[in-house]
């Protein structure tokens, strides 16, 4: 069955025929984000959601979208979408970090020029036939100081462009570089001397803990008299009573707001203030910027649907639609590996370390972590998947640690999982031949070549005559057949295991007879998601 989208934000409609053109039925709905209770009725029969910043995707939101794999961004800030609660669920959240970036870069220079020249006064005072020619007085932005708190993908186009204007640019940002700072002609500054220093501030970071109230009355008394400030990134990062207030001081002579505490911003003292230019929330609003955002979410949710290629996820590794094929074994093995451990282990887990081993320590290991992360705690979270598990791990407070070696052995490559509980530590590798199926190729350090099925029976065992007559004899007593059966031990006489494809389930009854067998230490029962044989 075809998967199905809505679109609940004014999307251009490029979007919906990219869906269609690749297979993917779409509901093309642009008011239903703004009524809450009419979306809760409809999500649930929807795989992807793709939106701009009108639909809030709450928890309540999620917990209806009981089919929902991938919610596609058309723009940049995801603070509308609740990321732990998608995650939880398994829901990717995709962005589109670049298609509005020019654009919005654009705007902030456009309202830098406006505030510096009071155009939108000057314009209406024109209109109204007053021509007050000596009332608008302006400044020049050639020569000033231009503070840029966030030099990111929109900071950095506005540095560039600033730069082109004449300006000064001070930039505070704590991960840019020394370097990236000197290619874009600005001088890298803490936040007290960019206060200081700057006789326009512009904003450019994402709204997070850290940058909430950025621009409050304490950051304003430490700004120049008559600074002005520009705001085209989110509503939250200005404390508008303090701006107010420092706008009535004369403290700041200007400022150019695009985002507001709250939005849609229908009242706001802003509004009646002179040498305030307001836009509502534009940043993004240009035909070229709304064809590439749109454009590219519906590429990277249909690719996601349609061909499991992850893009621009912010909770999910990428995987490139030419990588996703190749992967694709690779993923299950990881995950088939970390379903092993997960179902014989019973002690919680305190340590994880995945070696990857000659070709597949050249594979994208990020989202082969994250397959073996599901796999090892799916025992536990039945629902968990590639975007969860890494979350649920870090919640429950294992430690996971990623190595990767040139190829060591017979194999072109090969994964080996190794777990630390507070008793032991447990290991197993497998690798992926040409069939691409995935085989377990060692386990507790004893090498064996067992193809992996549904359905099979793991044994710890004596190294003793009678092991295969035995697990034949109860097999065959319970009308299991075995479809494979492989044995390995780590020296004769010493500690051996068997492995079992069965066509059936093992009888869980069944498991306390055997293991009261004096040849055998532990049985355990497993069940791999591998399709039936
Ligand atoms: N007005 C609009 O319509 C519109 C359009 C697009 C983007 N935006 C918003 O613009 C903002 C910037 O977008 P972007 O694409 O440049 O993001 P980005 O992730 O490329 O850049 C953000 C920068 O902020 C920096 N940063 C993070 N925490 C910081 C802190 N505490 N102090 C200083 N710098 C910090 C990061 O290091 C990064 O370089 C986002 O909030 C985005 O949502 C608004
Ligand atoms: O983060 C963004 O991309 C901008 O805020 C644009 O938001 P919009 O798509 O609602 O215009």
């Amino acid at each position: 069955m075809a998967p199905r989208v809505l679109v609940s934000d004014k999307l251009s409609t490029t979007a919906v025929q990219i869906f269609k053109d690749r297979g993917v039925e779409v509901d093309y709905l642009p008011d239903l984000g703004k009524d809450k209770e009419k979306l809760l009725e409809v999500i649930g029969q929807y795989d992807g959601l793709a939106i701009r910043s009108a639909t809030k995707v709450t928890e309540k939101l999620i917990a209806a979208a009981t089919n929902l794999k991938v919610v596609g961004r058309a723009g940049i800030g995801v603070d509308n979408v609740d990321i732990p609660a998608a995650s939880r669920r398994g829901i990717i959240v995709m962005n589109t970090p670049f298609g509005n970036s020019i654009t919005t870069a654009e705007h902030a220079i456009a309202l830098m020029f406006a505030v510096a020249r009071q155009i939108p006064e000057a314009n209406t005072s024109t209109h109204a036939g007053k021509w007050e020619k000596n009332r608008f007085m302006g400044v020049e932005i050639t020569g000033k100081t231009l503070g840029l708190i966030g030099c990111g993908n929109i900071g950095s186009i506005v540095a560039t462009r600033a730069v082109g204007l004449k300006m000064h640019v001070v930039a505070f940002d704590p991960f840019l570089s020394e370097q990236r700072a000197e290619e874009l002609g600005v001088e890298k500054v803490e936040l007290d001397e960019l206060f200081a220093r700057a006789d326009f501030i512009t904003l450019h970071t994402p709204l997070t803990d850290k940058t909430r109230n950025i621009i409050n009355a304490e950051a304003i008394a430490k700004m120049k008299d008559g600074v002005r400030i520009i705001n085209c990134a989110r509503g939250g990062l200005v404390v508008e009573k303090d701006l107010i207030a420092g706008l009535k001081s004369g403290k700041v002579a200007g400022a150019g707001i695009d985002v507001f505490e709250v939005e849609p911003a229908e009242q706001n003292e802003l509004f009646n203030m002179e040498n305030v230019v307001c836009t509502p929330h534009l940043g993004a609003s240009t035909s070229e910027a709304q064809e590439n955002v749109a454009l590219q979410v519906a590429e990277q949710m249909a690719d996601y649907l349609v061909k499991g290629a992850v893009t621009n996820a912010i909770n999910m590794p990428s995987i490139t639609a030419e990588e996703a094929p190749r992967l694709k074994p690779f993923v299950k093995l990881a995950e088939v590996l970390g379903a092993f451990v997960g179902q014989v282990t019973e002690d919680p887990i305190k340590e994880v370390e995945i070696l990857f081993d000659g070709s597949t320590a050249q594979m994208n290991t990020k989202a082969l972590i994250s397959a073996a992360l599901a796999g090892l705690i799916r025992p536990q979270v039945a629902d968990v998947n590639m975007v969860s598990a890494p979350i649920m791990v870090k919640e429950r407070g294992i430690i996971v640690a990623e190595v990767k070696r040139d190829k060591s052995g017979v194999f072109d490559g090969y994964i080996k999982l190794t777990v630390k509980t507070e008793h032991m530590t447990r290991s197993i590798a497998g690798t992926c031949f040409s069939d691409g199926k995935p085989r377990f190729i060692q386990i507790k350090g004893i090498n064996l070549d067992a193809e992996v099925g549904q359905h099979m029976l793991y044994t710890t065992n004596a190294d003793a005559p009678g092991i295969i007559g035995l697990l034949g004899t109860v097999c065959g007593q319970n009308g299991v057949n075995i479809a494979n059966f492989q044995l390995g031990r780590n020296r004769p006489g010493g500690d051996a295991i068997a492995l079992l494809y069965l066509d059936a389930p093992f009888p869980e009854e069944v498991l306390a007879k055997l293991r009261a067998h004096e040849t055998i230490d532990s049985a355990k029962r497993l069940q791999f998601d591998v399709g039936p044989a």
